[in-house]
């Protein structure tokens, strides 16, 4: 099938929430583990590529992101859409402008759109500002983040140094106006020269309204909410043929395994909540692990029984994050605990473990990509944004459910385990 929408996600939980979204509306979407090596065949109308480029040097990103451009346009599709996190984790440096400038400059246009907000997760944007649930960004735990601490919530000056371009808001006055409003206002910001623009939305119609005026646009970019209505605008084009048989859920056998790598304090909540059920649970200190290697939670991990799907965590507060950054460094202090538990996911599937639940959209990169996956299917969903999805690894079935660090509920994990 040729086609319509080909998305390009900055990490794997991205991916999957973006997926998970699109999928809502019951099309074929196809999710790609990295840039397929191999030429388009076998696509469906709404591809999405997961990568893991949110914390790579600007140029890498811009790289990587070019090349999945590239395959999405070999694919047929003819309109694309930048995924980044709902909370626009990012550093001065990047990814999330050089990467647009750069698919902008790809395809020949001169204006895109930014819109994180995820009304369903509690993210909205107003005023230019980005609010987590009742909380401006800079204020929400986003400001400890592990790697990108959030310490500005204006989305235009977090831009701003990211682009060469001008940047500018369309507010949410002029969005609860409609899409013909948003369009008049996008030309007329076009006829100033402004290449940026972010856009109000607190609500899901206010995110329908803005997409019913970018639906022809070449480039969107956003979270995941934006696109959400997009498969049924381009179904009302007559974009695509809507006859499809949709996928079975494979069987999957109960033994499993989470993995968390998320320090955010919803992940540390469910961690919390999943302790106190009882389950098996191992708690890698990074400073331990930096001294004494992987071996001893390896082999605490094989003499588990994985029917009680243990737990093997990273996930901790602030100030023991600080801890262990400040005597590792931040990149090495992420880098081991990466290492660490995409190697546990390897040594678990191994051990019998068909479904994986990984917390962290880093982590869930380097499991995903130490289990040497290329291709998810996408099955239901357990938390907005979170679904299950189905893969083969080393010629075994499993499920996989890859958690970005603010998402689901405090019982995700429990939740996540009685969804399948
Ligand atoms: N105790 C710790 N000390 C220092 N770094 C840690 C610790 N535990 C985890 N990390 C690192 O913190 C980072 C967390 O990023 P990750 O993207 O996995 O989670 P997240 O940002 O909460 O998720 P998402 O991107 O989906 O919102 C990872 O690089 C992980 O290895
Ligand atoms: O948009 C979000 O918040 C998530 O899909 C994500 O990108 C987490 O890394």
């Amino acid at each position: 099938m040729t086609t319509i929408l080909g998305c390009i996600a900055d990490d794997f939980t991205g991916a999957t929430d973006l997926a998970g979204l699109l999928a809502r509306s019951g099309v074929p979407v196809s999710l790609r583990i990295g840039v397929p090596s191999e030429p388009p065949t076998d696509t469906a109308a709404f591809e999405v590529i997961a990568l893991k480029v949110r914390n790579l040097p600007a140029q890498e990103a811009v790289s990587e992101c070019r090349t999945a451009l590239d395959w999405l346009q070999r694919a047929g599709a003819q309109r694309f859409y930048w995924k980044y996190c709902s909370t626009f984790d990012s550093t001065p440096d990047g990814n999330i402008g050089p990467v647009s400038e750069a698919l902008m400059a790809a395809l020949g246009i001169h204006q895109t759109v930014y819109c994180p907000a995820f009304p369903e997760n509690g993210r909205s944007v107003f005023m230019g500002n980005l609010f987590v649930g009742r909380e401006p960004l800079a204020e929400s735990p986003m400001k400890d983040h592990p790697l990108t601490p959030m310490r500005d919530s204006n989305l235009m000056r977090l831009l701003e140094p990211q682009v060469t371009k001008s940047v500018g808001l369309i507010d949410r006055l002029c969005v609860a106006r409609g899409p013909e409003a948003i369009l008049s206002e996008l030309t007329r910001l076009s006829e100033q020269g402004i290449a940026h623009v972010v856009i109000d939305a607190v609500a899901q119609q206010d995110l329908d309204a803005i997409a019913t005026a970018c639906r022809d646009m070449r480039l969107m970019t956003g979270g995941s909410a934006l696109a959400m209505p997009l498969p049924a605008l381009y179904k009302a084009m007559d974009a695509f043929d809507t006859t499809f048989a949709p996928n079975q859920p494979p069987e999957i056998a109960s033994d499993g395994i989470i993995l968390s790598g998320s320090c955010s304090a919803m992940t540390n909540a469910q961690v919390a909540q999943y302790l106190a059920t009882g389950a098996p649970a191992y708690r890698i200190d990074p400073l331990t692990l930096a001294k004494l290697g992987p071996q001893a939670i390896l082999d605490w991990l094989v003499a588990q029984d994985l029917e009680h799907v243990p737990l093997i965590y990273a996930t901790a507060e602030p100030d023991a994050v600080r801890a262990a950054q400040n005597e590792l460094g931040r990149t090495r202090a992420g880098e081991i605990v990466e290492e660490v538990l995409a190697a546990c996911a390897i040594a678990a599937r191994d051990a019998g473990a068909r479904r994986i639940i990984v917390a962290g959209g880093e982590t869930s990169g380097a499991v995903t990509k130490a289990l040497d996956v290329d291709r998810l299917d996408i099955g239901k969903e357990i938390a907005p944004g979170v679904p299950w999805t189905f893969c083969v690894s080393n010629g075994y079935q499993l499920a996989l459910a890859l958690k970005s660090g603010n998402f689901g509920a405090e019982s995700f994990f429990t939740d996540a385990l009685s969804a399948i």
